[in-house]
């Protein structure tokens, strides 16, 4: 059998590069197992995000790394595109679709210092580099003592401030999962708790989009349905309090490991850390089988509901947020 060739999109920064490739090796297995073989074959696109210098708050965060990539889909310069989830903006792209979240390999923060050291251990007035004001705001909240410098780049150029040979930082605060992408692991002096830092709407999650309708072989089977619907809790809530990406908020879905609830906790934090709200709620789930296997239609009829219900839980948190003062304390946008 012919294979069929899947045009691959992604930046050119070794994170793009090395996401892509993974979703890339495991879209050759899947379609091969579906005795639908296809060859992958990788395009090269640059975006505003990879060629400014400015930093992430002044570009304002949303969708400066994808617009390129949509774009190079739409003009069928590609059929596929891997995006981080947290860098896309929650409105839906016209014309194209997210057709598979693959499992989430950790949502988590990693604190990158010198010599090991976790946060409480860090010196008093340290200096912290991080370009995210969700970041900032929490390392803040935990340690008020902290200077918090505003850092951009890709990921080896931010763990050299901090732990390279002229380091003019004490540390700096990475997502675990890009790190761990990487083989860069070694670095994490200490992955921080979600009470402490709680991570970004989608951080740690892939995205595979493509054009709205076309078939690619093997991209269903990427789809890892926790993955799914507790990022699907985490956009509901960004999008209901009309956050960007670059907002000071915090959020966790977690489905339980028995799959029958959902839980999200969420976080908004002012940008100096001094106020702190911070809320939780779960759902229950029914796309698990209760009394034996669903049959097929049940369960589709189940995933419909659930990832409704992922929906409506991050919708109510987010209500939750704005009832408590939410938009008073940060600025969501
Ligand atoms: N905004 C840049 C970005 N987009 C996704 C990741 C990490 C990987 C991920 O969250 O999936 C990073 C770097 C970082 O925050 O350390």
């Amino acid at each position: 059998m012919t294979a069929t060739t899947v045009r691959i999109g992604t930046r050119a920064s070794t994170l793009a590069r090395t996401q892509t490739g993974h979703v890339a090796d495991a879209l050759t297995s899947a379609a091969a197992a579906a005795g639908t073989p296809v060859e992958v074959e990788t395009v090269h696109v640059t975006t505003e995000g990879d060629r400014s210098r400015a930093s992430l708050a002044q570009l304002g965060g949303t969708g400066v790394f994808v617009t390129a990539l949509r774009d190079a889909l739409l003009a069928d310069t590609c059929d596929l595109a891997v995006h981080s989830l947290k860098d896309l903006p929650t409105a839906a792209a016209p014309g194209l679709e997210i057709t598979a979240m693959p499992e989430r390999v950790t949502p988590l923060d990693a604190l990158c210092a010198r010599d090991g050291l976790h946060l409480a251990g860090l010196p008093r007035g340290a200096r912290v580099g991080t370009g995210s004001p969700r970041r900032k705001a929490q390392l803040l909240a935990a340690r008020p003592d902290l200077e918090v410098v505003d850092i951009r780049g890709n990921v080896e150029t931010r763990l050299a401030r901090a732990l390279g040979a002229d380091a003019d930082l004490h540390a700096v605060v990475l997502a675990a999962a890009g790190l761990a992408r990487l083989g860069r692991s070694d670095v994490v002096s200490e992955v921080l708790a979600p009470d402490v830092m709680m991570p970004a709407p989608g951080q740690g999650v892939l995205a595979v989009e493509q054009r709205a309708g076309a078939t690619v072989p093997g991209v269903a089977a990427l789809d890892h349905l926790p993955t799914r619907l507790a990022a699907t809790a985490e956009r509901a809530l960004l999008a209901r309090l009309e956050a960007g990406c670059a907002a000071p908020v915090g959020a966790l879905g977690t489905v339980s490991d028995d799959g029958r609830t959902l839980d999200l906790q969420v976080v908004v934090a002012s940008l100096d850390g001094s106020r702190v709200l911070r809320h939780g709620a779960g759902t229950t789930l029914h796309a698990v089988d209760d009394d034996g296997p669903l049959t097929e239609d049940a369960l589709g009829e189940a995933l419909v509901l659930d990832v409704e219900s992922a929906a409506a839980l991050g919708v109510q948190l987010a209500e939750m947020l704005l009832e408590a003062g939410a938009a008073d304390i940060a600025p969501l946008r």
